[in-house]
């Protein structure tokens, strides 16, 4: 895992960060990683994520999980952390073991779904820390409700991954559900490298003890300097940048394999960070594709962004064939992925031209070491940012009001948010 500040640096980029800002912020970072490791060595919530590596028994997920072997398809039925980590590794690598996710209760998605896959095949896996999280226990009664109507046992090919108490635990002990238990200590966000996020990866077949030794060899470089720790560097530039102006961050991996990982990097990021008015803005993006897309206004838009560049440095190619087309002539016989090489640099270059910032985040292959270690590495980041913004990354308490609000619009409960719904000021043009 390698992190390029060259182009967050003010000799390129405005905003840009002075190069002896980044030696005072590292005195900064000494502080944050004695606060780090503390909290690690006391397993405190939230900084126990980071032991995940160590933590997290490779064995007990494989036991866990070893009926479901057979299985053609797995099915995770979760939401935000409890989805987006198992989606990274799942759309990230290769397996004969279809994986979906039913992250959303949008009626007309959930039920084409549920058509379009033999659920006499499928494994289930039904993820909620909370156990309470009302998305993902209405999915779970429409599946299970699907395969009752397809004569399917669902109390055979479901599994649960879960906390202590709550609606999914009950429901495991009353059905005898085999249950994995999500970490204590772990938010939603910070669990890929655990229960939550392995299962789904151990059932397609996917080497879990890789990930988290990709996700260990990161935990080795955390240390009380930027300039020996990949994460760190880059946690600090992201908030120097922001201090600065760069108030959104536009993750832009050149993989499609990586498309999932902006997304969970995006859930890490708006999650821990966004607090007491601060946090940056994180926005999904994909390279090559959003050049086409996105580029004019990162190029030209406001100063207001900093561009995170992930690639993989070597990947499977495919050739472009020879081809005396007009024009066309300096393709043939190149590779895609040089073409994509190509373009990642020349964006990348594009943006320095035009003084705005960017970092560049390079793993060795989108395999599971690889992904062990760039999951791990932007945690570790988005842990260091949160003691530098000092922050209590490790909550989310804005989102408990909507919750308050549709539950109470669903007649299930008393809630004094669901009376605001109804005040709704309004403006209609039709
Ligand atoms: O795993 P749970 O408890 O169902 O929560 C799912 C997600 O919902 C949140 O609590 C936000 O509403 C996230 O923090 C979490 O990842």
């Amino acid at each position: 895992m390698r992190v390029d500040l060259g182009n967050a640096l003010d000799t390129v980029a405005s905003p840009g960060i002075p190069r002896d800002a980044l030696d005072r912020l590292d005195e900064r970072v000494a502080d944050a990683h004695e606060r780090i490791e503390t909290g690690r060595e006391n397993h405190e919530h939230g900084y126990e994520s980071l032991n995940l590596p160590q933590t997290t028994d490779a064995d007990e997920i494989r036991t866990a999980v070893e009926s479901f072997a057979d299985a053609e398809t797995v099915l995770t039925v979760g939401i935000g952390g409890s989805a987006l980590g198992a989606a990274t590794l799942a759309h990230g690598l290769e397996s004969d073991v279809d994986a979906y996710f039913l992250d959303n209760v949008d009626p007309e998605h959930v039920s084409s779904l549920l058509d379009s896959i033999s659920l006499s095949d499928t494994a289930v896996n039904v993820v909620s820390r909370s156990g309470t999280t009302a998305e993902t226990l209405a999915n779970f009664l429409a599946v299970r409700d699907a395969m009752e109507s397809d004569g399917v046992d669902w109390t055979e090919q479901t599994f649960v991954t879960t906390g202590e108490e709550g609606n999914l635990r009950n429901l495991a002990e009353r059905h005898d559900l085999p249950a994995l238990d999500v970490p204590d200590g772990v938010p939603g966000r910070f669990s890929v490298l655990s229960t939550v996020g392995l299962a789904c990866a151990a059932i397609q077949g996917h080497d879990i003890d890789a990930v988290l030794s990709g996700a260990q060899a990161e935990a080795n470089r955390l240390s009380g300097s930027l300039f020996d720790s990949p994460a760190y560097a880059y946690g600090t530039a992201c908030y120097a940048l922001d201090e600065r102006g760069a108030g959104i961050n536009a993750m832009m991996p050149y993989a499609e394999s990586l498309e999932t990982f902006a997304e969970w990097y995006a859930q890490l990021w708006a999650e821990s960070l966004g607090k007491d008015g601060l946090g940056q803005t994180p926005v999904r993006a994909l390279g090559a594709t959003d050049q086409h897309s996105q580029l004019q206004l990162y190029r030209a838009g406001p100063r207001d962004k900093m561009v995170t560049f992930v690639r993989p440095t070597e990947r499977e190619d495919c050739a472009i064939p020879e081809t005396d087309l007009p024009g066309l002539e300096y393709l043939g016989g190149q590779n895609l992925g040089t073409l994509l090489d190509a373009e990642f640099e020349a964006t990348e270059a594009s943006l320095a031209e035009s003084s705005q910032p960017s970092v560049r985040l390079e793993i060795d292959r989108v395999d599971e070491y690889g992904l062990g270690e760039l999951l791990y590495c932007l945690e570790a980041s988005c842990v260091l940012a949160g003691e530098l913004y000092n922050v209590e990354t490790f909550i989310q308490p804005a989102v408990e009001w909507g919750k308050r609000a549709a539950r109470g619009l669903l007649g299930g409960g008393d809630f004094d948010e669901a009376d605001s719904v109804a005040d709704k000021s309004t403006l209609v043009i039709e």
